[in-house]
């Protein structure tokens, strides 16, 4: 008997399988004719980034590693946010075990997904602040929707993202940019993001976004995929291996910031914040 959770096959159109994961929070759609997937991120409303989201995107990332797709396209289910970043909620008034947890996936997912020798982009469809912009910054190709915005907007809330987390957008912009926009906690909207270099393409429609990251990977059709797996993983080494020295580190200097009074404070009135706005 095939278990639900088993690669269920589900016919949509001619040329395409929804691939069920043993996942709730992504879902996982191969192109028939490209064999290029795309993971899309369904947790409404914004995608906010809990343990079970980080879980779900690690299993649909190696879930695309091993079924030898072309690559990856990482997009959002919802019409106006790709992923609002951490879920502040379940890092507000928790114990500090479940901090470590919380750091441990997020470091989790953007290991699998930056260290990917596969090709990876981006159908940015809607604002990607923080942790949201860390996964499009993961990819090696952004396209993006008018009107929303990007950015890693921790200096802003006080806080200061360790390196690793700031290595993609370092990578993609020049470190002058960078440096600027990190300092002042810069959200970009998509017109500046495509100006600076932050996005690379500028598109109408979440299908347009989609087609423009498979044209993207289909860039790489004629060349050999072990060659181009391995040239990306020499470009991104440098940023790996230092991660990897520090991720333990890294998860204990999180968890003792994240419960401090101060910063628990500061995630109290966000919160109060975002709850209010959406009152007015
Ligand atoms: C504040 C963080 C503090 C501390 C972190 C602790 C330690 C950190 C140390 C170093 C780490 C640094 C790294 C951090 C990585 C992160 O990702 S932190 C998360 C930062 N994210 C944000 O700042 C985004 C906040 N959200 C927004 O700006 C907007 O919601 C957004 C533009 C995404 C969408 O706007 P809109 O469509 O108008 O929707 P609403 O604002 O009305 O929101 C809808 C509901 O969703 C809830 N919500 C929004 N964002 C989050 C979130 N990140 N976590 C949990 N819930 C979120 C919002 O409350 C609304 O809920 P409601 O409908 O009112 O119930």
């Amino acid at each position: 008997m095939l278990h639900s959770n088993l690669l269920r096959l589900v016919a949509r159109g001619s040329s395409s399988r929804l691939m069920s994961t043993a996942t709730k929070l992504t879902t996982v759609e191969v192109n028939d004719e490209t064999g290029i997937a795309t993971l899309t991120m369904n947790r409404p409303p914004v995608n906010s980034q809990n343990v079970q989201l980080l879980l779900d995107l690690q299993a649909s990332i190696s879930e695309i590693e091993n079924n030898k797709s072309r690559g990856l396209i990482l997009t959002s289910a919802h019409s106006n946010v790709f992923s609002a970043g951490l879920d502040i909620f379940e890092m507000y008034n928790t114990d500090v075990e479940r901090l470590r947890t919380v750091w441990t996936e997020l470091q989790n997912v953007w290991i699998a997904l930056y260290g990917t020798s596969l090709p990876t982009a981006a159908a940015i469809n809607g604002h990607a602040p923080a942790g949201g912009c860390l996964l499009a910054t993961a990819c090696e190709y952004r396209v993006m929707r008018p009107n929303f915005l990007i950015g890693l907007n921790e200096a802003q809330l006080g806080i200061i993202a360790p390196k690793w987390l700031m290595s993609g957008f370092t990578n993609v912009l020049p470190k002058r940019v960078a440096e600027r926009a990190l300092t002042q906690g810069r959200m970009f909207t998509t017109q500046e993001a495509f100006e600076a270099g932050l996005v690379d393409e500028i598109a109408s429609s979440k299908e347009e976004a989609v087609e423009k990251c498979a044209a993207f990977i289909g860039s790489f059709a004629k060349v050999n995929p072990l060659a181009r797996g391995l040239t990306k993983l020499q470009f991104r080494a440098d940023n790996i291996k230092e991660f990897e020295k520090i991720r333990e580190k890294d998860v204990a200097d999180f968890a003792a910031l994240a419960s401090s009074p101060e910063v628990q404070k500061v995630m109290g009135t966000y919160l109060e914040n975002l709850k209010n706005k959406g009152k007015k």
